[in-house]
Formats: C-alpha cells, structure tokens, sequence
C-alpha cells in the first residue's frame, strides 16, 4: 500500500492544491468553508443559484462550532467555469453521486484524488466508473451540519473525518491527505481499514434513519421508546451479520456502543437527516443506507426482514409524500 498513488501523493503535499467540492449542500459548504478558511483555493460547485448568489455577495456564513463568521469563497454554478482540481470531494446525497461524478471526473487534474465522505456503502464503487481506479478514497465523517439559510451553513460539532483506501491499508496518498486537511481545520486521520469505519458508522444509520425518518421522532425520542429501540437495534444485528458474512467484524458491543455513545450525546436531540429529507420534500438515501445492506444479504443467503420493513416503508412514505 504504501506506494500507491504516488502522483497523487505529490500533488497534495503540493503548496496550494486546487479543491473541489462537488455536490455543495450542507457538508460540502461546511468542508470547503474550513478549509478556504485555512487558506487552500476551494471551489463550491453547486446547482443552486440563489445559494450562489448569496455567498458570492456576503462570503460563506459558518454558524455554531467554532463561532459565527464568514469566509469568502469561490463558487460556480457549472462545471464549465471550474479549473481542473487536485482534489475534489463528492458531496451530494448518493443517489446524485453517479452524475455528480461524471460532471466531475473531466475537471480533475492528471493524479487527482477523489474523496468520499457520504453516508451508506457504494458511493465510492459509482465514483471510481466516472473517474477510474486508483482515483478514488473512502471516508466517513462524525462532523454534522445544516444549511440554514442560502449561503448560511451550521456546524454542529468539532469532530473527526477519517479516509482511507477501500481496498484496505495505509497508503503515502492517504497520509498526505489527512495531513494536508488536518493542517487546513478540518482534522482526519488515515485509516487502515475504512471500509470497516464505513460499516461501524452504518450500524448508526440503519439503527436510526428510517425509525427517525419514519416516525418524526428525534435520535433520543427512539432510543427512549423500547419497541422502537429494539428494531433499532434489530436493524444493527441485521446489518452486521450482513457484515460478517462480507468478511468485516462487527461484534455486539462494539455496535451498541456506537448506538449508545450517539443516544448519549448532543447529536440525541436532532432528528436524522433522512427524516431531514422527508420533511424538506428530497428523495432520501434509503438505497445506500438500506438497499445496499439488503442487497449485500442477499447475495451472501443473509436474511433482512428488518431492513428490508424499514426500507419499504421509507419508499412508501417518499412515495405518498410526493403524490400529495
Ligand atoms: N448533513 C450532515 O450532517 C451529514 C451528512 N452526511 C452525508 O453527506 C452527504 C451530503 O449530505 P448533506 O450535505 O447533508 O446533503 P445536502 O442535501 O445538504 O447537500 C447535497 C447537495 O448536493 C447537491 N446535488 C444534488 N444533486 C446534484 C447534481 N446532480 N449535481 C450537483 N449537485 C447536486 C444538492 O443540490 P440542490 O440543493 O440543488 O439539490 C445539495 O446541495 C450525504 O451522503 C449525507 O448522508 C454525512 C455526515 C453528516
Ligand atoms: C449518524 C446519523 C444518524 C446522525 O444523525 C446520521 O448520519 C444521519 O442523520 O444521517
């Protein structure tokens, strides 16, 4: 591993890498507002006109972690405007991450890297077809933000990123990354093993998205209902048996730890973002979350009648919000 992805591993500890951020709702203003904060040229691309407007007029408001101010940033509607970037950070919802990508993939510089930080499992696989193999890193992040108002972004919390390649180990690529984001006020550590990471912050969202997604209820509202809890936490022994059998270990307490360790913390009080999506009238991303759990069962004979209730659920109710 060590050696992979030497161009790229130069072109990050370049000076003054280009940054891409594709796909710049909530995330991808928070990321790219860090790290234009601390200095590196990052540009937002996003569809969103009016959000464009905003900050091109007043800079990139960040509120919440870390105190309220404002960045200027560079921002662009099409990718027809966007320099070729040395690293780009998809960041739309997954179910944009196929087109997002092959937008994307002409813009990036000969030994560009491409960084995933999307919740759910199979971004990374779609980004590599747009861009190539070799092009592309996993990640996960314990950050959260919103987006309040055009050109406003809320950051709930100064936690860490972690990226990594997904076929497992350390590469000089990853480190460099890492460093180069640490450096510039986001802090992320390289992983050996991401695509495990992936999966331990999965047992969170098929635990949480659709029981809060369904019911309007808050984290901590369905962790204090013990029926609902307990689907919850079907849902994580659904999944991680689907892990297992994928060769990735996911012991029980480990799993309810990361359950109990997010019941317990200020993240209790929000609903999740697919009750977010739900309520804002946006498609939500029970397909990465859910359909690609049951989907790995499935091939492997592991059953997932949970998963496949609360998935089905969660297109019913996108499906009649949508025909109201
Ligand atoms: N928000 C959070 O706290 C966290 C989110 N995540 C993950 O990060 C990812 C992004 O989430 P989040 O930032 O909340 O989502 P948002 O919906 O806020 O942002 C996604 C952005 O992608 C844009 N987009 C969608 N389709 C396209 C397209 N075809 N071309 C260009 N842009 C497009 C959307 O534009 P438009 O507004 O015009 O539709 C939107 O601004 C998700 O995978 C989520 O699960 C992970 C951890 C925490
Ligand atoms: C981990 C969790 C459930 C926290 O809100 C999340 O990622 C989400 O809401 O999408």
């Amino acid at each position: 591993m060590a050696g992979v992805g030497n161009a790229a591993t130069r072109r990050l500890q370049m000076k003054d890498p280009r940054v891409l951020v594709a796909g710049a709702g909530a995330m991808g203003c928070l990321f790219g507002g860090l790290l234009a904060e601390r200095g590196l040229r990052v540009t937002l691309l996003m569809r969103s006109e009016e959000r464009a407007s905003a900050i091109r007029e007043r800079g990139l408001r960040i509120v919440g972690e870390g105190g309220d101010r404002s960045v200027p940033i560079h921002v662009a509607t099409t990718p027809r405007s966007v320099v070729p970037a040395d690293l780009v950070l998809v960041q739309c919802k997954a179910h944009a991450t196929r087109e997002v990508s092959r937008s994307v993939a002409p813009l990036m510089a000969p030994g560009a890297v491409a960084v995933s930080v999307q919740n759910g499992l199979g971004n990374e696989e779609i980004m590599v077809e747009a861009m190539g193999p070799g092009a592309v890193l996993g990640g996960l992040t314990s950050l959260g933000a919103t987006l309040d108002a055009p050109g406003v972004v809320r950051n709930y919390a100064a936690l860490p990123t972690l990226i990594g390649e997904m076929s497992g180990g350390l590469s000089q690529r990853a480190e460099a990354l890492a460093a180069l984001l640490t450096e510039h006020g986001l802090p992320t550590e390289a992983s050996a093993s991401i695509l495990t990471e992936k999966w331990r912050k999965l047992m969170l969202n098929v635990a949480m998205s659709a029981t809060s997604g369904l019911t309007g209820l808050t984290i901590g509202g369905v962790a204090s209902l013990p029926p609902l809890a307990l689907i919850a936490r079907r849902a994580m022994d659904e999944a991680a048996a689907v892990a297992q059998a994928w060769g990735i270990d996911l012991p029980r307490e480990t799993r309810y730890r990361v359950f109990d360790g997010i019941v317990g913390s200020g993240a209790a009080r929000n609903k999740t973002s697919m009750r977010r999506d739900i309520e804002a009238g946006r498609p939500s991303e029970v397909e990465a979350i859910y359909g690609s759990v049951i989907e790995r069962g499935r091939s492997k004979s592991v059953p997932t009648p949970t998963l496949e209730a609360l998935a089905a659920l969660m297109l019913g109710l996108e499906r009649a919000r949508d025909e109201a």
